[in-house]
């Protein structure tokens, strides 16, 4: 069986268009004029059981409304969805036995009691029995180090120790599936990699799936075999990210510092007609992007020759700059002629 489902699925948001001028504005107050915006615009995906998938895109792609809808919270406007072979909105108690989720910008533990405290009434909310729950939560404890903080309130919890109970918090009812949206945002580099190993080893132990969504692209580097990446609503990618390396990231950046403020337009037509995409930091530094089959020697020539160059830096393309020219171009599709990216 499929872990999740999805065929066709849509939501729009009817959002409220405000009239200009003041005549609009009193208008605006008798008679409001909405119009419909598709957030998730007839996806289709599917994740089989045991799985790490990444579910990366910009900001309002869309990625929280789809992990709304799979986990119940949202109903959808179209389309099917099934997890675990439940609809999430129509069979919600069954349902949320097999999930678990963490909103990172969120907190699905009480505040003012202990962790323990939060623990044993989501152990009620699940209907776990006290002798699974003891078992499950001395081995969260034991391995993501919580002992001290049990007893306290949630309020006195750091970002990473509170991120370290969220997990223990969803993971209590043993759920085959487990449902991430931005786990490690705002956390220190140590806890960062501390949660990633923990996640690699869940999946490994327990086969858990695991839909992440992430804006940091080690955590896709670190756990993910697969990507779904999302733009205005519609898949642009669905693959394997080493594939996605090797149709976009074979070539390497050259990291340019000039000595004289350059623009866009000159750094384009020193580079014209050569397969380049530059992607300006400043007016001092820029980066050009090329192939793997186009030479470095091509592209010195022509900067060198035309601008005052005071430093350079040669790296194979990482991970991020693969991910900013795809969103910058809306598609996965290998770029052809060169561009400009503005960062
Ligand atoms: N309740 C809502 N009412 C109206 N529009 C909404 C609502 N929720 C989301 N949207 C819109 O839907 C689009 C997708 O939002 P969503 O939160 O799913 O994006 P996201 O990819 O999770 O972004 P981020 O990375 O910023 O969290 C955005 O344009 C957003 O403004």
């Amino acid at each position: 069986m499929q872990a999740i489902e999805v065929h066709q699925l849509r939501k729009n948001f009817r959002i409220q268009q405000s009239r200009g001028g003041l005549k609009g504005a009193l208008q605006d107050l008798f008679a409001r004029e909405y119009r419909e915006v598709a957030a998730v615009n007839d996806i289709s995906f599917t994740i089989p059981q045991g799985e790490i998938c990444g579910y990366i895109g910009e900001n309002g792609a869309g990625k929280s409304t789809t992990i709304k809808m799979l986990t119940g919270i949202l109903v959808p406007t179209s389309g099917d969805i099934r997890v675990n072979g439940y609809v999430p909105y129509l069979e919600r108690e069954k349902f949320v036995n097999g999930i678990g989720v963490v909103f990172g910008q969120r907190s699905q533990l009480w505040w003012d009691i202990g962790v323990i405290e939060s623990f044993q009434l989501l152990r009620k909310v699940y209907g776990v029995s006290e002798s699974d729950f003891r078992k499950r939560l001395d081995e969260l404890v034991e391995r993501l180090e919580l002992q001290e903080l049990l007893s306290r309130p949630v309020r006195k919890l750091s970002l990473g120790q509170r991120m370290r109970c969220e997990l223990v918090a969803a993971l209590l009812h043993n759920p085959s599936i487990v449902f991430l949206d931005e786990p490690t945002i705002g956390l220190d580099i140590v806890v960062k990699s501390e949660i990633r190993e923990f996640l690699k080893e869940l999946n490994r132990t327990q086969g858990t799936t695991i839909l992440l969504t992430t804006h940091d692209l080690q955590d896709i580097e670190a756990l993910c075999s697969r990507v779904i990446m999302l733009d205005a609503g519609s898949i642009i990618y669905d693959g394997g990210l080493d594939e996605l390396k090797s149709r976009w990231g074979s070539g390497r950046a050259v990291r340019f510092q000039f000595g004289k403020a350059v623009t866009a337009a000159e750094l384009t037509a020193w580079t014209g007609g050569l397969p380049v995409t530059w992607t300006q930091e400043s007016e001092l530094v820029a980066t050009a992007l090329i192939p793997v089959d186009t030479a470095v020697s091509d592209l010195f020539s022509r900067v060198l020759g035309a601008a005052e160059v005071t430093d350079v830096q040669i790296s194979e393309t990482s991970t991020d700059e693969i991910v900013r020219q795809i969103y910058s171009s809306g598609s996965a599709e290998k770029p052809g002629a060169g561009g400009i990216l503005h960062v």
